[in-house]
Protein backbone atom coordinates (compact mmCIF):
# COMPACT_ATOMS: atom_id res chain seq x y z
CA UNK A 1 0.00 0.00 0.00
CA UNK A 2 1.30 3.65 -0.93
CA UNK A 3 2.35 5.15 2.23
CA UNK A 4 0.29 8.17 3.16
CA UNK A 5 3.82 10.76 2.65
CA UNK A 6 5.40 13.05 0.84
CA UNK A 7 9.38 12.02 0.82
CA UNK A 8 10.94 13.33 3.81
CA UNK A 9 13.87 14.12 2.07
CA UNK A 10 13.14 16.93 0.06
CA UNK A 11 14.30 16.63 -3.40
CA UNK A 12 16.00 19.94 -5.09
CA UNK A 13 15.64 20.58 -8.72
CA UNK A 14 18.69 21.98 -10.65
CA UNK A 15 18.55 24.39 -13.29
CA UNK A 16 18.24 24.81 -16.33
CA UNK A 17 14.69 25.83 -16.45
CA UNK A 18 12.44 26.07 -19.66
CA UNK A 19 9.61 28.25 -18.63
CA UNK A 20 10.96 30.23 -15.24
CA UNK A 21 14.27 31.83 -15.39
CA UNK A 22 16.61 30.32 -12.38
CA UNK A 23 16.62 33.99 -11.38
CA UNK A 24 13.04 34.08 -10.59
CA UNK A 25 12.58 30.42 -9.47
CA UNK A 26 14.55 30.00 -5.70
CA UNK A 27 12.29 28.71 -3.40
CA UNK A 28 12.80 30.43 0.20
CA UNK A 29 15.13 28.12 1.76
CA UNK A 30 17.48 28.81 -1.57
CA UNK A 31 16.86 25.32 -3.26
CA UNK A 32 15.93 25.65 -6.65
CA UNK A 33 12.64 23.89 -8.99
CA UNK A 34 12.96 23.28 -12.36
CA UNK A 35 11.51 22.67 -15.53
CA UNK A 36 11.22 18.84 -14.66
CA UNK A 37 7.68 19.66 -12.68
CA UNK A 38 6.22 19.87 -16.35
CA UNK A 39 7.18 16.85 -17.47
CA UNK A 40 5.65 14.80 -14.50
CA UNK A 41 2.31 13.18 -14.76
CA UNK A 42 0.32 14.29 -12.38
CA UNK A 43 -1.67 11.92 -10.54
CA UNK A 44 -4.05 11.16 -7.24
CA UNK A 45 -1.37 7.99 -6.70
CA UNK A 46 1.52 10.24 -7.09
CA UNK A 47 1.26 12.31 -3.94
CA UNK A 48 2.86 10.93 -0.85
CA UNK A 49 2.79 12.48 2.50
CA UNK A 50 4.68 11.23 5.74
CA UNK A 51 5.01 13.23 9.39
CA UNK A 52 7.46 15.96 7.30
CA UNK A 53 8.06 18.75 9.99
CA UNK A 54 6.77 21.78 8.51
CA UNK A 55 10.59 23.34 8.28
CA UNK A 56 11.51 20.88 5.28
CA UNK A 57 12.76 22.92 2.34
CA UNK A 58 9.91 23.09 -0.34
CA UNK A 59 10.41 20.27 -2.80
CA UNK A 60 9.03 19.48 -6.28
CA UNK A 61 8.96 16.37 -7.54
CA UNK A 62 11.88 14.75 -9.52
CA UNK A 63 12.52 14.79 -13.19
CA UNK A 64 12.69 11.23 -13.81
CA UNK A 65 9.12 10.26 -14.88
CA UNK A 66 8.97 12.08 -18.29
CA UNK A 67 6.12 11.81 -20.33
CA UNK A 68 5.04 12.81 -23.74
CA UNK A 69 2.95 16.13 -24.07
CA UNK A 70 -0.08 14.22 -25.39
CA UNK A 71 -0.29 12.37 -22.12
CA UNK A 72 -0.64 15.24 -20.20
CA UNK A 73 -4.18 16.33 -18.80
CA UNK A 74 -6.01 18.66 -16.61
CA UNK A 75 -5.03 18.52 -13.35
CA UNK A 76 -7.68 20.33 -11.26
CA UNK A 77 -9.15 17.06 -10.23
CA UNK A 78 -5.72 15.80 -9.26
CA UNK A 79 -4.27 15.90 -5.72
CA UNK A 80 -2.05 18.31 -5.28
CA UNK A 81 2.25 16.77 -5.19
CA UNK A 82 4.32 18.58 -2.67
CA UNK A 83 2.91 20.09 0.98
CA UNK A 84 4.56 23.58 0.02
CA UNK A 85 6.58 25.42 -2.32
CA UNK A 86 6.95 28.87 -3.10
CA UNK A 87 9.10 31.21 -6.03
CA UNK A 88 8.83 33.93 -8.11
CA UNK A 89 6.78 33.82 -11.51
CA UNK A 90 7.93 35.35 -14.65
CA UNK A 91 5.12 37.61 -16.07
CA UNK A 92 4.06 38.09 -19.51
CA UNK A 93 2.30 41.01 -19.80
CA UNK A 94 2.51 43.98 -17.38
CA UNK A 95 1.49 43.57 -13.51
CA UNK A 96 -0.27 47.19 -13.04
CA UNK A 97 2.16 48.63 -10.16
CA UNK A 98 -1.00 50.04 -8.25
CA UNK A 99 -1.36 46.26 -7.49
CA UNK A 100 0.27 45.94 -4.06
CA UNK A 101 -0.51 42.82 -2.20
CA UNK A 102 -1.59 38.71 -1.67
CA UNK A 103 -4.56 36.86 -3.36
CA UNK A 104 -5.36 34.31 -1.37
CA UNK A 105 -7.03 31.14 -2.69
CA UNK A 106 -8.07 28.07 -0.48
CA UNK A 107 -9.69 24.93 -2.05
CA UNK A 108 -9.48 20.89 -0.95
CA UNK A 109 -6.77 20.26 -2.90
CA UNK A 110 -5.50 16.30 -1.73
CA UNK A 111 -8.18 13.46 -1.82
CA UNK A 112 -6.42 10.63 -1.26
CA UNK A 113 -4.87 9.00 2.36
CA UNK A 114 -3.02 6.46 0.94
CA UNK A 115 -4.55 4.34 -1.47
CA UNK A 116 -7.76 5.61 -0.65
CA UNK A 117 -9.19 7.91 -2.71
CA UNK A 118 -12.22 10.19 -1.32
CA UNK A 119 -15.24 10.40 -3.66
CA UNK A 120 -16.09 14.20 -3.49
CA UNK A 121 -14.62 17.38 -4.34
CA UNK A 122 -15.40 18.95 -1.39
CA UNK A 123 -13.90 16.15 0.56
CA UNK A 124 -10.21 17.02 -0.61
CA UNK A 125 -7.71 18.33 2.78
CA UNK A 126 -7.12 22.18 2.23
CA UNK A 127 -4.54 23.55 -0.04
CA UNK A 128 -3.60 27.25 0.00
CA UNK A 129 -2.45 29.49 -2.26
CA UNK A 130 -1.11 32.70 -2.69
CA UNK A 131 0.03 35.12 -5.14
CA UNK A 132 1.95 38.03 -4.08
CA UNK A 133 1.85 40.72 -6.72
CA UNK A 134 4.39 43.76 -6.02
CA UNK A 135 6.17 45.89 -8.27
CA UNK A 136 5.03 43.97 -11.30
CA UNK A 137 6.34 41.02 -10.04
CA UNK A 138 4.56 37.70 -8.73
CA UNK A 139 5.56 35.48 -5.98
CA UNK A 140 3.74 32.33 -5.82
CA UNK A 141 3.13 29.65 -2.66
CA UNK A 142 1.19 26.88 -1.73
CA UNK A 143 1.00 24.99 1.24
CA UNK A 144 -1.24 22.30 2.76
CA UNK A 145 -3.45 23.87 5.87
CA UNK A 146 -2.54 22.03 9.01
CA UNK A 147 -5.63 20.69 10.39
CA UNK A 148 -6.34 18.40 13.24
CA UNK A 149 -8.20 16.22 10.13
CA UNK A 150 -4.93 16.20 7.86
CA UNK A 151 -2.39 15.66 10.48
CA UNK A 152 -4.63 12.59 11.73
CA UNK A 153 -4.60 11.34 8.58
CA UNK A 154 -1.23 11.63 7.86
CA UNK A 155 -0.04 10.13 11.40
CA UNK A 156 -2.63 7.23 10.94
CA UNK A 157 -2.58 7.10 7.52
CA UNK A 158 -6.70 6.52 7.44
CA UNK A 159 -9.48 8.85 7.22
CA UNK A 160 -10.30 9.73 11.42
CA UNK A 161 -12.89 12.48 10.99
CA UNK A 162 -15.93 12.83 9.06
CA UNK A 163 -15.43 15.11 5.76
CA UNK A 164 -18.12 16.57 3.78
CA UNK A 165 -19.25 12.87 2.41
CA UNK A 166 -16.48 10.56 3.90
CA UNK A 167 -16.76 9.02 7.40
CA UNK A 168 -14.58 7.23 8.95
CA UNK A 169 -15.83 3.67 9.37
CA UNK A 170 -16.11 2.11 12.67
CA UNK A 171 -14.35 -1.20 13.48
CA UNK A 172 -17.45 -2.60 15.60
CA UNK A 173 -20.40 -1.82 17.00
CA UNK A 174 -19.64 -0.26 20.65
CA UNK A 175 -17.43 1.83 17.83
CA UNK A 176 -20.26 3.02 16.50
CA UNK A 177 -22.15 3.88 19.26
CA UNK A 178 -18.74 5.60 20.34
CA UNK A 179 -18.72 7.98 16.92
CA UNK A 180 -22.63 8.80 17.20
CA UNK A 181 -21.66 10.47 20.32
CA UNK A 182 -19.06 12.12 18.97
CA UNK A 183 -20.77 13.27 15.80
CA UNK A 184 -23.31 14.81 18.81
CA UNK A 185 -20.14 16.43 20.53
CA UNK A 186 -18.54 17.54 17.46
CA UNK A 187 -15.15 15.37 18.20
CA UNK A 188 -15.71 13.62 14.94
CA UNK A 189 -16.73 16.60 12.71
CA UNK A 190 -13.21 17.90 10.37
CA UNK A 191 -11.74 20.70 11.54
CA UNK A 192 -10.37 20.81 7.33
CA UNK A 193 -10.86 24.22 6.21
CA UNK A 194 -11.22 24.18 2.85
CA UNK A 195 -13.67 26.31 1.24
CA UNK A 196 -12.21 29.82 1.60
CA UNK A 197 -10.24 32.45 3.89
CA UNK A 198 -10.97 35.93 4.95
CA UNK A 199 -9.20 38.40 5.59
CA UNK A 200 -10.97 40.09 9.24
CA UNK A 201 -11.06 43.81 9.45
CA UNK A 202 -8.14 43.38 12.68
CA UNK A 203 -5.65 41.77 9.54
CA UNK A 204 -5.75 38.17 10.97
CA UNK A 205 -6.91 35.76 8.22
CA UNK A 206 -8.74 33.03 8.66
CA UNK A 207 -9.53 29.76 6.42
CA UNK A 208 -13.11 28.32 6.86
CA UNK A 209 -15.45 25.64 6.17
CA UNK A 210 -19.34 24.64 7.18
CA UNK A 211 -17.95 23.19 10.86
CA UNK A 212 -16.75 26.22 12.88
CA UNK A 213 -14.25 23.88 14.64
CA UNK A 214 -12.42 24.07 10.89
CA UNK A 215 -11.86 27.89 11.65
CA UNK A 216 -8.08 28.67 11.04
CA UNK A 217 -5.98 31.36 11.14
CA UNK A 218 -3.18 31.39 9.30
CA UNK A 219 -0.30 33.49 8.88
CA UNK A 220 -1.04 35.22 4.41
CA UNK A 221 2.74 35.62 4.25
CA UNK A 222 4.47 32.28 4.92
CA UNK A 223 0.90 30.60 4.55
CA UNK A 224 1.91 29.09 8.26
CA UNK A 225 -0.96 27.69 10.18
CA UNK A 226 -0.85 29.69 13.28
CA UNK A 227 -4.01 27.61 14.70
CA UNK A 228 -7.61 27.21 15.50
CA UNK A 229 -9.81 30.23 15.45
CA UNK A 230 -11.55 30.21 18.92
CA UNK A 231 -14.70 31.84 19.05
CA UNK A 232 -15.10 32.76 23.03
CA UNK A 233 -18.12 33.52 22.88
CA UNK A 234 -20.93 30.58 24.82
CA UNK A 235 -22.84 30.56 21.38
CA UNK A 236 -22.02 26.72 20.68
CA UNK A 237 -23.06 25.01 17.62
CA UNK A 238 -21.41 22.55 15.30
CA UNK A 239 -21.87 24.27 11.94
CA UNK A 240 -21.69 28.14 10.34
CA UNK A 241 -22.41 29.12 6.60
CA UNK A 242 -19.15 28.44 4.93
CA UNK A 243 -18.92 32.36 3.62
CA UNK A 244 -19.50 35.17 6.30
CA UNK A 245 -20.07 38.30 4.71
CA UNK A 246 -16.61 40.17 6.20
CA UNK A 247 -15.93 43.81 6.09
CA UNK A 248 -13.76 46.11 7.88
CA UNK A 249 -16.08 46.52 10.82
CA UNK A 250 -17.68 43.28 10.89
CA UNK A 251 -18.00 39.84 10.21
CA UNK A 252 -21.46 38.24 9.87
CA UNK A 253 -22.63 34.74 9.42
CA UNK A 254 -25.79 32.30 10.24
CA UNK A 255 -25.67 29.40 12.30
CA UNK A 256 -28.63 26.64 11.17
CA UNK A 257 -30.29 25.39 14.48
CA UNK A 258 -30.86 21.86 13.73
CA UNK A 259 -32.63 20.87 16.77
CA UNK A 260 -35.23 23.76 16.32
CA UNK A 261 -34.85 24.53 12.57
CA UNK A 262 -33.43 27.87 12.11
CA UNK A 263 -31.40 30.16 12.21
CA UNK A 264 -29.00 32.57 14.64
CA UNK A 265 -28.04 35.95 13.17
CA UNK A 266 -24.72 36.38 14.54
CA UNK A 267 -21.93 39.48 14.14
CA UNK A 268 -18.51 40.31 16.04
CA UNK A 269 -16.31 42.94 15.74
CA UNK A 270 -12.80 42.81 14.81
CA UNK A 271 -10.28 42.50 17.15
CA UNK A 272 -12.54 40.16 19.13
CA UNK A 273 -13.29 36.38 19.19
CA UNK A 274 -16.65 36.90 20.56
CA UNK A 275 -20.11 36.47 18.39
CA UNK A 276 -23.06 38.63 19.80
CA UNK A 277 -26.46 37.40 18.53
CA UNK A 278 -28.53 40.03 16.21
CA UNK A 279 -31.78 37.72 16.24
CA UNK A 280 -33.02 34.72 15.45
CA UNK A 281 -35.18 33.67 12.34
CA UNK A 282 -37.36 30.45 12.59
CA UNK A 283 -38.14 28.05 9.58
CA UNK A 284 -41.26 27.96 8.18
CA UNK A 285 -41.08 24.56 6.36
CA UNK A 286 -39.89 21.03 6.58
CA UNK A 287 -38.21 19.10 9.45
CA UNK A 288 -35.06 21.15 9.56
CA UNK A 289 -33.34 24.57 7.97
CA UNK A 290 -32.30 24.64 4.78
CA UNK A 291 -28.57 24.67 3.94
CA UNK A 292 -27.27 27.32 4.13
CA UNK A 293 -23.43 27.53 2.36
CA UNK A 294 -23.54 31.43 1.88
CA UNK A 295 -26.12 34.55 2.26
CA UNK A 296 -26.44 38.17 1.62
CA UNK A 297 -26.76 41.63 3.06
CA UNK A 298 -27.85 45.02 2.31
CA UNK A 299 -27.23 48.30 4.27
CA UNK A 300 -29.42 47.48 6.68
CA UNK A 301 -30.79 43.95 6.52
CA UNK A 302 -29.26 40.60 6.73
CA UNK A 303 -30.99 38.04 4.09
CA UNK A 304 -31.41 34.80 5.33
CA UNK A 305 -32.43 31.94 2.69
CA UNK A 306 -34.19 28.78 3.75
CA UNK A 307 -33.56 26.95 0.82
CA UNK A 308 -35.78 23.63 0.53
CA UNK A 309 -32.40 21.88 0.12
CA UNK A 310 -32.65 21.02 4.02
CA UNK A 311 -29.90 19.27 6.48
CA UNK A 312 -31.11 16.12 7.35
CA UNK A 313 -30.28 14.24 10.74
CA UNK A 314 -30.26 10.64 9.23
CA UNK A 315 -27.59 11.19 6.42
CA UNK A 316 -25.42 13.28 9.33
CA UNK A 317 -25.50 9.71 10.97
CA UNK A 318 -24.65 7.57 8.00
CA UNK A 319 -21.26 6.88 7.62
CA UNK A 320 -21.47 6.12 3.58
CA UNK A 321 -22.71 8.90 1.17
CA UNK A 322 -26.10 9.40 0.94
CA UNK A 323 -27.42 10.76 -3.16
CA UNK A 324 -27.65 14.39 -1.50
CA UNK A 325 -24.69 13.61 0.71
CA UNK A 326 -25.91 14.81 4.01
CA UNK A 327 -28.90 16.68 2.79
CA UNK A 328 -32.20 16.32 1.27
CA UNK A 329 -34.49 18.03 -1.24
CA UNK A 330 -37.87 18.75 0.70
CA UNK A 331 -39.80 20.28 -2.68
CA UNK A 332 -43.26 19.95 -0.06
CA UNK A 333 -41.44 22.31 2.57
CA UNK A 334 -41.39 25.29 0.28
CA UNK A 335 -38.33 28.19 -0.33
CA UNK A 336 -38.35 30.96 1.57
CA UNK A 337 -36.25 34.12 2.03
CA UNK A 338 -36.21 36.08 5.60
CA UNK A 339 -35.19 39.56 5.95
CA UNK A 340 -33.56 40.43 9.19
CA UNK A 341 -33.09 44.25 10.44
CA UNK A 342 -28.96 44.62 11.09
CA UNK A 343 -29.92 46.96 14.15
CA UNK A 344 -32.38 45.64 15.68
CA UNK A 345 -32.80 41.92 14.95
CA UNK A 346 -36.67 42.37 13.89
CA UNK A 347 -37.88 40.06 10.72
CA UNK A 348 -39.03 42.92 8.46
CA UNK A 349 -40.13 40.10 5.79
CA UNK A 350 -40.42 36.81 5.30
CA UNK A 351 -41.87 35.68 2.22
CA UNK A 352 -42.32 31.93 0.10
CA UNK A 353 -40.44 32.17 -3.13
CA UNK A 354 -39.96 29.65 -5.98
CA UNK A 355 -38.17 26.45 -5.05
CA UNK A 356 -34.15 27.17 -5.56
CA UNK A 357 -30.93 25.14 -5.55
CA UNK A 358 -27.85 27.75 -4.62
CA UNK A 359 -24.20 27.65 -3.22
CA UNK A 360 -23.82 31.39 -3.44
CA UNK A 361 -25.43 34.46 -3.44
CA UNK A 362 -23.84 37.13 -5.64
CA UNK A 363 -25.12 40.46 -3.70
CA UNK A 364 -28.12 42.28 -2.32
CA UNK A 365 -29.87 45.89 -2.22
CA UNK A 366 -32.21 47.31 -0.83
CA UNK A 367 -34.92 48.79 -3.78
CA UNK A 368 -36.47 52.38 -2.97
CA UNK A 369 -39.19 53.91 -4.31
CA UNK A 370 -39.39 57.92 -5.26
CA UNK A 371 -39.62 58.80 -1.91
CA UNK A 372 -36.95 56.72 -1.04
CA UNK A 373 -38.33 54.57 0.73
CA UNK A 374 -37.17 50.65 0.69
CA UNK A 375 -40.22 48.93 -0.93
CA UNK A 376 -38.26 45.72 -1.64
CA UNK A 377 -34.78 43.44 -1.29
CA UNK A 378 -32.78 42.19 -3.99
CA UNK A 379 -31.20 39.54 -3.90
CA UNK A 380 -28.83 37.63 -6.70
CA UNK A 381 -27.84 34.11 -6.47
CA UNK A 382 -25.49 31.54 -8.84
CA UNK A 383 -29.41 29.58 -9.31
CA UNK A 384 -29.38 25.95 -10.27
CA UNK A 385 -33.09 25.67 -11.16
CA UNK A 386 -34.03 24.28 -8.04
CA UNK A 387 -32.28 21.38 -9.58
CA UNK A 388 -29.57 19.31 -6.91
CA UNK A 389 -27.95 17.22 -9.68
CA UNK A 390 -24.89 20.03 -9.22
CA UNK A 391 -24.04 17.99 -6.44
CA UNK A 392 -23.09 14.98 -7.99
CA UNK A 393 -21.52 16.52 -10.72
CA UNK A 394 -19.07 17.92 -8.36
CA UNK A 395 -17.87 13.89 -7.36
CA UNK A 396 -14.39 13.82 -8.69
CA UNK A 397 -15.28 10.38 -10.69
CA UNK A 398 -17.47 12.61 -12.47
CA UNK A 399 -15.54 15.07 -12.98
CA UNK A 400 -12.28 13.46 -14.12
CA UNK A 401 -14.30 10.86 -16.64
CA UNK A 402 -16.82 13.44 -18.05
CA UNK A 403 -14.33 15.96 -19.42
CA UNK A 404 -15.52 17.58 -22.82
CA UNK A 405 -19.03 15.80 -22.66
CA UNK A 406 -22.17 18.41 -21.70
CA UNK A 407 -22.92 17.55 -18.52
CA UNK A 408 -22.64 20.89 -16.14
CA UNK A 409 -26.61 20.94 -15.40
CA UNK A 410 -27.55 24.66 -16.06
CA UNK A 411 -27.41 27.20 -13.96
CA UNK A 412 -28.17 31.48 -14.15
CA UNK A 413 -28.23 34.45 -12.19
CA UNK A 414 -31.15 34.01 -10.08
CA UNK A 415 -32.71 37.42 -9.30
CA UNK A 416 -34.81 37.14 -6.08
CA UNK A 417 -37.60 40.28 -5.51
CA UNK A 418 -38.05 40.24 -2.16
CA UNK A 419 -41.56 42.48 -0.97
CA UNK A 420 -40.99 44.34 2.62
CA UNK A 421 -44.69 45.73 2.02
CA UNK A 422 -45.94 42.90 3.25
CA UNK A 423 -46.82 40.71 0.29
CA UNK A 424 -46.45 37.09 0.89
CA UNK A 425 -44.82 35.57 -1.72
CA UNK A 426 -41.27 37.04 -3.55
CA UNK A 427 -40.31 36.48 -6.85
CA UNK A 428 -37.43 34.56 -8.66
CA UNK A 429 -36.27 35.64 -12.30
CA UNK A 430 -33.23 35.19 -14.53
CA UNK A 431 -31.38 38.74 -14.03
CA UNK A 432 -30.31 38.39 -17.73
CA UNK A 433 -30.55 35.45 -20.57
CA UNK A 434 -28.69 32.64 -19.38
CA UNK A 435 -27.35 32.21 -23.52
CA UNK A 436 -24.99 35.15 -22.28
CA UNK A 437 -22.79 32.97 -20.09
CA UNK A 438 -23.51 29.70 -21.76
CA UNK A 439 -26.07 28.67 -18.90
CA UNK A 440 -22.98 28.34 -16.11
CA UNK A 441 -23.18 30.13 -13.20
CA UNK A 442 -21.26 29.64 -10.16
CA UNK A 443 -18.45 31.51 -8.55
CA UNK A 444 -18.88 34.91 -8.45
CA UNK A 445 -17.28 37.68 -6.99
CA UNK A 446 -18.16 41.71 -7.15
CA UNK A 447 -16.33 44.75 -6.22
CA UNK A 448 -16.34 44.70 -2.38
CA UNK A 449 -17.36 48.64 -2.15
CA UNK A 450 -20.61 47.57 -3.61
CA UNK A 451 -21.31 44.96 -0.99
CA UNK A 452 -25.09 45.62 0.26
CA UNK A 453 -25.91 48.13 -2.89
CA UNK A 454 -26.98 48.34 -6.11
CA UNK A 455 -24.00 47.14 -8.26
CA UNK A 456 -23.62 46.52 -11.96
CA UNK A 457 -21.32 44.32 -12.47
CA UNK A 458 -20.52 40.31 -11.31
CA UNK A 459 -17.65 38.44 -11.97
CA UNK A 460 -18.10 34.82 -12.17
CA UNK A 461 -17.35 31.20 -13.81
CA UNK A 462 -19.93 30.35 -16.71
CA UNK A 463 -19.88 27.89 -19.59
CA UNK A 464 -19.08 27.55 -22.84
CA UNK A 465 -20.28 24.14 -24.14
CA UNK A 466 -19.90 21.15 -24.34
CA UNK A 467 -18.67 21.20 -20.86
CA UNK A 468 -19.06 18.73 -17.73
CA UNK A 469 -17.71 22.06 -15.19
CA UNK A 470 -17.95 26.48 -15.70
CA UNK A 471 -14.85 26.56 -17.90
CA UNK A 472 -14.83 30.34 -18.75
CA UNK A 473 -14.33 33.89 -16.77
CA UNK A 474 -17.54 36.20 -17.50
CA UNK A 475 -18.44 39.70 -16.07
CA UNK A 476 -21.72 39.98 -16.21
CA UNK A 477 -22.72 43.75 -16.83
CA UNK A 478 -26.85 43.29 -14.83
CA UNK A 479 -27.35 46.78 -16.44
CA UNK A 480 -27.02 46.25 -20.05
CA UNK A 481 -27.92 42.36 -19.27
CA UNK A 482 -25.13 41.14 -21.35
CA UNK A 483 -22.00 39.16 -20.25
CA UNK A 484 -18.24 39.18 -21.40
CA UNK A 485 -16.80 35.95 -22.03
CA UNK A 486 -12.74 34.79 -21.54
CA UNK A 487 -11.81 31.16 -22.52
CA UNK A 488 -9.24 28.86 -23.09
CA UNK A 489 -9.95 25.60 -24.31
CA UNK A 490 -9.67 22.83 -22.43
CA UNK A 491 -8.94 24.78 -19.30
CA UNK A 492 -10.71 24.97 -15.86
CA UNK A 493 -10.44 28.44 -14.10
CA UNK A 494 -11.07 29.54 -10.17
CA UNK A 495 -13.43 32.07 -9.11
CA UNK A 496 -12.44 35.64 -10.71
CA UNK A 497 -11.59 37.75 -7.66
CA UNK A 498 -12.10 41.32 -8.20
CA UNK A 499 -9.79 43.83 -6.73
CA UNK A 500 -10.36 47.46 -7.46
CA UNK A 501 -7.89 49.94 -8.50
CA UNK A 502 -6.74 52.48 -5.35
CA UNK A 503 -9.19 55.46 -5.89
CA UNK A 504 -11.47 54.12 -8.36
CA UNK A 505 -14.39 55.64 -8.99
CA UNK A 506 -15.76 53.40 -11.78
CA UNK A 507 -17.29 49.85 -10.07
CA UNK A 508 -15.04 47.52 -12.87
CA UNK A 509 -11.76 50.00 -12.44
CA UNK A 510 -9.51 47.23 -11.47
CA UNK A 511 -8.48 43.95 -12.09
CA UNK A 512 -9.84 40.70 -11.97
CA UNK A 513 -7.38 37.56 -10.71
CA UNK A 514 -8.02 34.15 -11.36
CA UNK A 515 -6.04 30.63 -11.35
CA UNK A 516 -6.00 28.55 -14.56
CA UNK A 517 -5.71 24.47 -14.89
CA UNK A 518 -4.79 23.84 -18.55
CA UNK A 519 -5.27 21.09 -20.74
CA UNK A 520 -1.40 20.20 -20.50
CA UNK A 521 -1.85 19.62 -17.10
CA UNK A 522 -0.45 23.00 -16.01
CA UNK A 523 -1.22 26.13 -15.11
CA UNK A 524 -1.05 30.15 -14.73
CA UNK A 525 -1.93 33.04 -12.98
CA UNK A 526 -4.30 35.10 -14.61
CA UNK A 527 -4.52 38.98 -15.16
CA UNK A 528 -7.94 40.66 -16.51
CA UNK A 529 -8.62 44.06 -16.77
CA UNK A 530 -11.85 44.82 -14.96
CA UNK A 531 -13.24 47.09 -17.30
CA UNK A 532 -12.29 45.79 -20.85
CA UNK A 533 -12.56 42.11 -19.67
CA UNK A 534 -9.00 41.66 -21.62
CA UNK A 535 -6.01 39.69 -20.73
CA UNK A 536 -3.11 42.14 -18.79
CA UNK A 537 -0.34 39.72 -17.58
CA UNK A 538 -0.61 35.82 -17.53
CA UNK A 539 2.64 33.80 -15.48
CA UNK A 540 2.83 30.17 -15.47
CA UNK A 541 2.98 28.07 -12.62
CA UNK A 542 5.86 25.82 -12.68
CA UNK A 543 3.36 22.82 -11.48
CA UNK A 544 -0.47 22.23 -12.30
CA UNK A 545 -2.41 23.19 -9.02
CA UNK A 546 -5.71 21.02 -7.93
CA UNK A 547 -8.62 23.08 -8.51
CA UNK A 548 -9.78 26.14 -5.87
CA UNK A 549 -13.37 27.13 -4.73
CA UNK A 550 -12.96 30.33 -2.71
CA UNK A 551 -10.16 33.53 -1.94
CA UNK A 552 -9.45 36.62 -0.57
CA UNK A 553 -7.61 40.09 -1.27
CA UNK A 554 -4.79 40.77 1.48
CA UNK A 555 -3.74 44.08 0.90
CA UNK A 556 0.17 44.97 1.77
CA UNK A 557 0.53 46.45 4.85
C1 LIG B 1 -15.88 22.62 0.39
C2 LIG B 1 -17.24 23.09 0.59
O1 LIG B 1 -17.68 23.93 -0.13
C3 LIG B 1 -18.07 22.55 1.61
C4 LIG B 1 -17.61 21.85 2.64
C5 LIG B 1 -18.55 21.35 3.56
C6 LIG B 1 -18.30 20.60 4.63
C7 LIG B 1 -16.93 20.19 5.00
C8 LIG B 1 -19.41 20.14 5.39
C9 LIG B 1 -19.33 19.35 6.43
C10 LIG B 1 -20.42 18.85 7.24
C11 LIG B 1 -20.10 17.83 8.09
C12 LIG B 1 -18.74 17.22 8.18
C13 LIG B 1 -21.12 17.24 9.00
C14 LIG B 1 -22.21 18.22 9.31
C15 LIG B 1 -22.80 18.74 8.07
C16 LIG B 1 -21.82 19.46 7.17
C17 LIG B 1 -21.77 20.91 7.60
C18 LIG B 1 -22.41 19.34 5.79
C1 LIG C 1 -17.67 24.60 -7.74
C2 LIG C 1 -19.10 24.78 -7.43
C3 LIG C 1 -20.08 24.73 -8.43
C4 LIG C 1 -19.89 24.70 -9.72
C5 LIG C 1 -21.02 24.54 -10.56
O1 LIG C 1 -21.39 25.14 -11.48
C6 LIG C 1 -19.53 24.98 -6.18
C7 LIG C 1 -18.70 25.13 -5.07
C8 LIG C 1 -19.26 25.26 -3.87
C9 LIG C 1 -18.49 25.48 -2.70
O2 LIG C 1 -17.84 26.43 -2.47
FE1 LIG D 1 -18.56 28.39 -1.57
Amino acid sequence: MASLAFSTTGTRISPPYTAVSDKFMHVRDGSFCGKSVFSKKHSTRDLTITNVASKLPATIPPPEKKISTSDRKLVAWTSIRQERWEGELVVEGEIPLWLKGTYLRNGPGLWHIGDYNFRHLFDGYATLVRLHFENGRLIMGHRQIESEAYKAAKKHNRLCYREFSEAPKPDNFLAYIGDLANLFSGASLTDNANTGVVRLGDGRVVCLTETIKGSIVVDPDTLDTLGKFEYSDTLGGLIHSAHPIVTDTEFLTLLPDLVSPGYLVVRMEPGTNKRKVIGRVNCRGGPAPGWVHSFPVTEHYVVVPEMPLRYCAQNLLKAEPTPLYKFEWHPDSKGFMHIMCKASGKIVASVEVPLYVTFHFINAYEEKDEDGRVTAVIADCCEHHADTTILEKLRLQNLRSSAGKDVLPDARVGRFRIPLDGTPTGKLEAALNPDEHGKGMDMCSINPAFLGKKYRYAYACGAQRPCNFPNTLTKIDLFEKVAKNWFDEGSVPSEPLFVPRPGATEEDDGVVISMISDKNGEGYALVLDGSTFEEIATAKFPYGLPYGLHGCWVPKK
